[in-house]
């Protein structure tokens, strides 16, 4: 049931079984944060390792490192511990480069997997997506189609039995829609095409099926729910089936089958360690590992749970201004964000800078939309019944028109 009142958000923070974790992350007095799907907040545990790494691993241990600390390693005991979050086995996710490196070595080798040439994708997904998908059918002679996937389009653009690989967001950056991850990887497969699944939105925010749900692969960013630092290092998931075919095109020396021969032909390792390609940044992948350690203290599906409860609520008190969400009101098609339509034109930017200045950070997304993230390992009930009041009196006192919430900054 949705929590109404300031004592029902607070009872329900004192029965929350993820309460303690608050306390293993910084979160600066007088903040509510709300951007933890752009930007995760900061482990308690991170400066110590990060330091621990530079100045024990790195300064006094040296060279031995790569092998005396698993540096050579950490792609893939790094992907270990991510694939629990994204329901897959150890073997099938390496960590490593960018998400958007990965989205373009995960479509050149679907592609290279597949007799045909089209990539589909979604006409409103992340630009880097789009982006990437033009970079990679250039070079692999395809084509790009998109649609609206959350329409008839998608069925029947698989139906003309041409579609190479299906890209898509498991949860929308802007709406917040969650795809059926199952139902959709299904139609794609009984078309005979590839799917990709980009869940740079849902990794830490849902609870993931890859391999059950048969996914062929997925990429996904560790900086917003995972918590891994700004620009942290990526993840790459690819069925354990397609590894003994996939040819991948950034091809390098962390994934030869023998790196350490130094031979001058290309021989791709044996599993998915053939996605790496050269080194790794390890100073990024020691700030990724102490975020995944508070993740592994958690449940997902009491992630789950409380993701929902705070949107719910969160949603209930914007309606009651009169704000229109473009997030589903249906559990299951909603990831952990809230998105708000601007309640006239202009209105959204500076509604936003409004909270920001009460100390409630969210974020505008152009043209038009307002963007709250739920982060349940840091937030409690009442966060989000504070940040919801302070949003109700915004829109409500008009404060926002004030000429100083409508400078824009560089970055949104
Ligand atoms: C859906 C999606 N894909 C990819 C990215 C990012 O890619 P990269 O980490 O390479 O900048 C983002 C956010 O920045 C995103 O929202
Ligand atoms: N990755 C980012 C960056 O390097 C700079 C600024 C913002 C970002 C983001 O992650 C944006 C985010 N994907 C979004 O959904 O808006």
């Amino acid at each position: 049931m949705t929590p109404t009142t300031r004592e029902e958000c607070a009872a329900l923070d004192a029965a929350d079984p993820l309460a303690a974790l608050r306390e293993e992350f910084v979160l600066p007095e007088g903040v509510i944060y709300l951007d933890g799907n752009s930007l995760g907040a900061l482990p308690r545990s991170t400066p110590a390792r990060v330091a621990d790494m530079i100045e024990r691993e790195w300064g006094q241990d040296l060279i031995r490192s790569w092998n005396d600390a698993g540096w050579w390693d950490k792609p893939r005991t790094l992907g270990a511990k991510v694939a629990p979050l994204v329901g897959a086995d150890t073997d099938e996710v390496v960590v490593g480069d960018g998400a958007s490196a990965n989205l373009f070595k995960c479509l050149v080798t679907a592609l290279r997997l597949s007799d045909r040439s089209v990539v589909l994708g979604e006409a409103g997904n992340f630009p880097t997506d789009l982006y990437v998908t033009e970079g990679a059918v250039g070079l692999a002679g395809a084509q790009q189609r998109r649609i609206d996937p959350d329409g008839p389009g998608l069925a029947q653009e698989l139906a003309r039995e041409d579609v190479a690989v299906l890209l898509l967001s498991h949860v929308d950056y802007r709406s917040g829609v969650l795809r059926d991850m199952a139902g959709i990887t299904r139609l794609a497969h009984e078309h005979g095409t590839l799917v990709i699944w980009d869940l740079c939105h849902s990794v830490g925010a849902v609870p993931i099926e890859l391999s059950g749900n048969d996914v062929d692969f997925a990429v996904g960013c560790t900086y917003k729910y995972l918590n891994a630092g700004p620009g942290a290092p990526a993840f790459l998931y690819a069925a354990r089936r397609h590894h003994a075919a996939a040819d991948q095109p950034l091809s390098g020396w962390h994934g030869h089958a023998r790196p350490f021969d130094f031979t001058p032909d290309y021989e791709p390792a044996p599993g998915v360690s053939r996605f790496l390609s050269g080194s790794q940044p390890l100073v990024a992948d020691a700030a990724l590992e102490a975020g995944l350690d508070v993740w592994a203290k958690a449940d997902l599906a009491h992630v789950r749970t409380k993701s929902l409860a705070m949107t719910d609520l969160f949603l209930a008190r914007a309606a009651s201004v009169g704000l229109a969400s473009i997030t589903p009101a249906e559990h299951e098609r909603r990831g952990s964000q809230v998105a708000l339509v601007q309640p006239e034109e202009g209105a959204g930017y500076p509604i936003v800078q409004a909270l920001i200045e009460r100390g409630v950070i969210g974020d505008f997304r152009a043209p038009d939309v307002m963007r709250f993230g739920f982060t349940p390992l840091y937030l409690r009930y009442v966060d989000v019944y504070d940040a919801a009041t302070a949003l109700v009196e915004v829109v409500e006192s008009g404060e926002w028109r004030a000429e100083r919430f409508n400078r824009r900054s560089q970055v949104t």
